[in-house]
């Protein structure tokens, strides 16, 4: 059977990805040091339990497997916390890209698709924003991920790389049959903490900034159901195996919710209210985020036929009601 490498494999959307390939008839090669990821979201093929950073460890890896390609997801994800800690951001952010191409160059696998982010844009000037938008991260997280497209682009202009970075917007909800779903260890983001102030008695939803200029002062993003950015990556891969152009993609809707119709749809999908506090700014927070993903509706034929936000905030609480949350 085809192998595709997928670092990050055991993390939120990479065990959907390693879905997603098996589906597809490949063998997926989850390659995650499991340092927020969980074993038992591995469930498509074998686990390396391997970081990145270690190169030579990781050119093993693919020397033994032989995969077609490397599907890079493993990283630091959080916007506010990168503010924090921008070095440990830094480190495993660009170090582990750099890592991962120099292990692909030692064993000679030539196609990538990388997970980058809405959050390479900062500010953007328009909304919904494409990639021809200027690069103006305005935290550490999105600056590292701006560094690893530009070193991924400089590698492809010397050597025989094909790369695809997939800049997705906010990813949420759960596969449909159940077995995997959004866990991480802090959980930070919206839809699962939400989900959590409607059922957990015990807890509640710091609103982060009500005093944005938007319709309801509170922060807009593009979210995206797991399970469409999941696919994008089986069509990338498919693409560049085709020998298509690679370039940079938005993956979103085109479509922004606030923090409060987030709230609005979770009390309507759980029947419970959702107990909010009001709370200042979260560093690092851009106001709005929508994406124009026309370029990759062309280029890939890709479609988020799952993100209604009824379908995104549903099967998440379908999820948290069986797995319950991470502490
Ligand atoms: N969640 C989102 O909304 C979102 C949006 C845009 C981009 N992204 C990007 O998607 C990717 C996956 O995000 P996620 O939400 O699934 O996060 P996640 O934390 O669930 O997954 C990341 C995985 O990478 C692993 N990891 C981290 N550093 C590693 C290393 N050095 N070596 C090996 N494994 C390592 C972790 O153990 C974890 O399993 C990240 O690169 C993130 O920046 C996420
Ligand atoms: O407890 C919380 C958490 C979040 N928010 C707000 O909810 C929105 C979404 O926040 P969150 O779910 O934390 O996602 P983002 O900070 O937008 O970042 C996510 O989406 C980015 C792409 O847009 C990815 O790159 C990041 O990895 C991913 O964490 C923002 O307006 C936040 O201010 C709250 O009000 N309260």
């Amino acid at each position: 059977m085809d192998r595709v490498v997928v670092t990050g494999g055991a993390g939120y959307i990479g065990s959907h990805v390693c879905k997603a390939l098996a589906e597809r008839g490949l063998q997926p090669v989850a390659v995650d040091d499991l340092r927020t990821g969980r074993r038992d979201a591995v469930r498509w093929g074998p686990l390396e339990q391997v970081s990145v950073l270690d190169m030579a460890a990781f050119t093993a890896v693919l020397e033994r497997h032989r995969p077609l390609a490397v599907l890079h997801l493993a990283g630091l994800i959080m916007a506010g916390e990168s503010v924090e800690r921008p070095l440990d951001y830094y480190a495993d952010n660009v170090g582990g890209m750099i890592s991962v191409l120099q292990a692909m160059t030692a064993a000679d696998i030539r196609i990538l698709v990388f997970s980058s982010t809405a959050s390479i844009y900062g500010v953007p000037q328009t909304c919904p924003v494409a990639e021809d938008a200027p690069l103006a991260p305005i935290n550490p997280y999105g600056a590292s991920k701006a560094m690893c497209e530009r070193i991924i682009a400089d590698c492809a202009a010397r050597t025989g790389l094909q790369s695809i970075a997939l800049r997705y917007f906010n990813a949420c909800g759960a596969d449909k049959d159940g077995g995997i779903g959004e866990m991480h260890r802090p959980e930070t983001h919206l839809v699962p903490l939400a989900i959590r102030a409607a059922l957990d008695p015990g807890f509640v939803l710091d609103v982060l900034g009500t005093d944005y200029d938007t319709p309801d002062g509170t922060g807009i993003r593009d979210y995206v159901h797991v399970s469409d950015i999941a696919a994008a990556h089986v069509l990338a891969f498919d693409h560049l195996r085709a020998g298509g152009l690679g370039q940079p993609l938005n993956l979103g809707t085109g479509t922004g919710f606030s923090v409060r119709e987030i709230v609005a749809e979770v009390e309507r999908q759980t029947g419970c209210r959702v107990k909010v506090r009001e709370k200042p700014r979260r560093p690092g927070d851009t106001p709005v985020l929508v994406a124009d993903s026309t370029l990759a509706r062309q280029v890939l034929g890709w479609k988020a036929g799952h993100s209604t936000l009824a379908a995104m905030v549903g099967s998440a609480c379908v999820w948290h009601r069986a797995a319950g949350w991470a502490d």
